[in-house]
Parts: C-alpha cells; structure tokens; sequence
C-alpha cells in the first residue's frame, strides 16, 4: 500500500535525467513509468558554458519532448539553491532552470548516491565478479569508485526500500600494513600530513603511487598519467608501473575491505567508475581478493562477500532511471534537495 508521502514523492513525466561528472555529463528523457530512457547524450562539461547550455543544446534542441520533472546528480555537496560542482566550473541553480528550461520539480543527488542506485537497478550481466562469494538478497551493499576522486556510498535495504548512504569514505585513512608498503608510503604526496584513501585510489592517487615507488627506489619516474601508467602495468612492459597498479588493486582491496566491514555487506562491494573497469585484469591476479580478505579475525567473513565491477557504461544515468519512475522504491531523502515550481 502506497502512502501519502509515497505519493508525494512522485516526478511528473516527462522527466530528464543527467549525471554531472567533473570531465563528462550524460543526460536522458524518460517518458513514462515503464519506458527505458531515451537517447542519451554525452557531452564534456567544459564544452558548455552553464549546465543549462548543456542540456538546451544537446537534449532539448535535438527532440519535442519537454521535460517536466528532473533528477540530477551532480559531483558536489547539495548544500544550497546554488550547487557548485567539484571539478567543474558549473553551477546548478534549480530554480533559475524553472525559467530558462520550463522544468518545475528539480531533484539534485549526489553522483554516488546514483551509483548506489544503479547497484540497486542492474543485474548481474552488468557485473564482471571478481573472486568467490555469493551476494545476499537484500543484505546491505558498498559501492566504491576510483575516477577522479574516490567516491563511497552504502546501500542498505530497510522497510521494503533500498536506502543509499552517501558519504565522504574516500577520505578514511589508509596505511603502510607490508615491510615494502614501509618502503613506499613516506614518498606519497600527503595532504595536510596524512595519506587519505585519495591521495592513492584515484586517477592522481595512481601517479602518486608510482611516482613514490620510483623515489623509494631512486629511479626515474616517465610516466605522467594515470592512463599511461595502467597501459604500461597490463602490457607488462614497465616493472615499476606493474607494482605501481599492484600497489593501487591492493590498497583498493584493503580499503573495500573495511568498508564490507563497516557495512556488513553480505550484499555485495561494487566497484563503479572509469578505473575499475579498465583494470579488471589487474583486479583478477589475487591481489586485490587477497587485500580484500586480510581482515582477521573476519577472514572468513570477508571470503563470502562477492566483489563485483560494474561495467555497464552508464551505470549511474540507469540508477537515476530507476528512483525517476518509482521513488518510492527508494529511500531518498530529498528534503533541500528538491525544488519545486
Ligand atoms: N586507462 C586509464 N587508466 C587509469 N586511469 C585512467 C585511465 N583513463 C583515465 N583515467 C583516469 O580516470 C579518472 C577519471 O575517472 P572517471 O572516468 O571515472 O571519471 P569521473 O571521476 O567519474 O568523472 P566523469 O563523471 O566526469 O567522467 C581521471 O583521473 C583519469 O586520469
């Protein structure tokens, strides 16, 4: 039985959908309850001079359909009528959109908070499992993803809903715990003296990493980016890129290790962004499973929760696709988080 505040909760179709990233933002229109979304358009935030250029230009210039309702997410804290974002010069104004995009109910949820969604929204032929485990039905969830930044979000089921616990886990504290991890660890570019689980887990975190095994070896570091350093590691062709990637699987492992902990999530870790999926060879090799493991006294524990990377490329956009048609289903607070005309 649905409830007055599960109706209150409902977004008039059409409704537009967009993930925010700080590189790239991908948007859709979904027309009803029980269609898929629409073509979606990718575009590069620098590209566009203001979200509502964006989505003007490339969504609505390109279709008839005029959105009533949208749900964003966006990479940056939801805080107030004017949301900046993280890694990008744009600026969300939900109610200023009521007038230049004829929108009149804006949602605005974090971009891990999507990601949680999507891991409640796809199924395993989106998934790539690494190591053993079974997932539980409707035990809680941890979704981690290296990109950027290293965004964290619980998901939690409770009162027949699913329940994203967003969150800033990326910056727990992560240490040296191997004689070689010793060796490595006083070279990384800390931040105000500490080494957060970003300054490793991320794009930058990966340059970090290599570039202190090639100061604790008194060696030249050549390589500059993120991308060029995982290229060198699966090819094998360049030994201190290959422990550079090593040391990057085995600190994800521990870190997702602790926050399975955290969670309890015999449900499943779910390993989302661009990073992951570009290294599943490298999350294969053990190291990552035995990082993932090494929690005594829950060794065992640890063993039976599955780790999954998503691969669906547009992971976040179907999480946002899922709540847009049935919030309800959801347990998505919203309050200062939407807008309404
Ligand atoms: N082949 C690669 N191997 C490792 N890191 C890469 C590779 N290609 C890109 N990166 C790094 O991944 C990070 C971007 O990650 P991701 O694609 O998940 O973006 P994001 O943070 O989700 O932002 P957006 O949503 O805007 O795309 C950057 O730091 C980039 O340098």
């Amino acid at each position: 039985m649905s409830s007055a505040r599960d109706e209150d909760s409902i977004l008039q179709f059409p409704i537009l959908i967009g993930d925010i990233g700080g590189t790239n933002a991908r948007f859709a229109i979904i027309v009803d309850a029980n269609s898929e979304p629409g073509e979606t358009r990718v575009v590069q935030t620098a590209n566009y001079a203001s979200i509502d250029d964006a989505i003007q230009q490339a969504v609505l210039d390109h279709t008839s359909l005029r959105p009533r309702s949208a749900v964003l997410a966006v990479a940056g804290p939801v805080d107030s009528d004017e949301i900046a974002l993280t890694n990008c010069p744009w600026v969300v104004r939900p109610k200023a959109m009521f007038e230049t995009l004829g929108l009149s109910d804006i949602v605005v949820l974090n971009d891990f908070e999507a990601q949680a969604l999507a891991v409640a929204a796809l199924g395993e032929e989106h998934m790539e499992k690494i190591g053993p485990g079974e997932p539980e039905p409707n035990a809680g969830r941890v979704v981690l993803g290296p990109g950027t930044g290293l965004g964290v979000a619980g998901l939690i089921h409770a009162c027949h809903k699913w329940i994203p616990v967003p969150g800033e886990g990326g910056h727990m504290d992560i240490g040296p715990r191997t004689e070689r991890d010793r060796e490595i660890f006083p070279h990384l570019e800390p931040i105000e003296g500490r080494i957060s689980g970003e300054q490793i887990l991320c794009g930058r975190g990966l340059v970090n990493s290599y570039r202190a095994i090639a100061i604790a070896d008194g060696k030249e570091a050549r390589f500059t980016t993120p991308a060029e350093i995982t290229a060198a590691a699966l090819d094998k062709s360049d030994p201190m890129a290959v422990e550079a990637l090593d040391f990057f699987v085995t600190c994800l492992g521990r870190t997702a290790g602790d926050l399975a902990l955290v969670f309890m999530s015999r449900g499943g870790v779910y390993l989302t962004g661009g990073i992951a999926q570009k290294i599943v060879p490298a999350l294969k090799t053990g190291n990552f499973r035995e990082a993932f493991e090494d929690k005594a006294p829950h060794r065992e524990l640890l063993r039976s929760m599955p780790v999954y990377v998503i691969t669906h490329p547009l992971a976040a956009l179907n999480g946002l696709a899922a709540y847009a048609r049935i919030p309800s289903r959801f347990g998505v607070e919203t309050t200062g988080r939407r807008w309404r005309a």
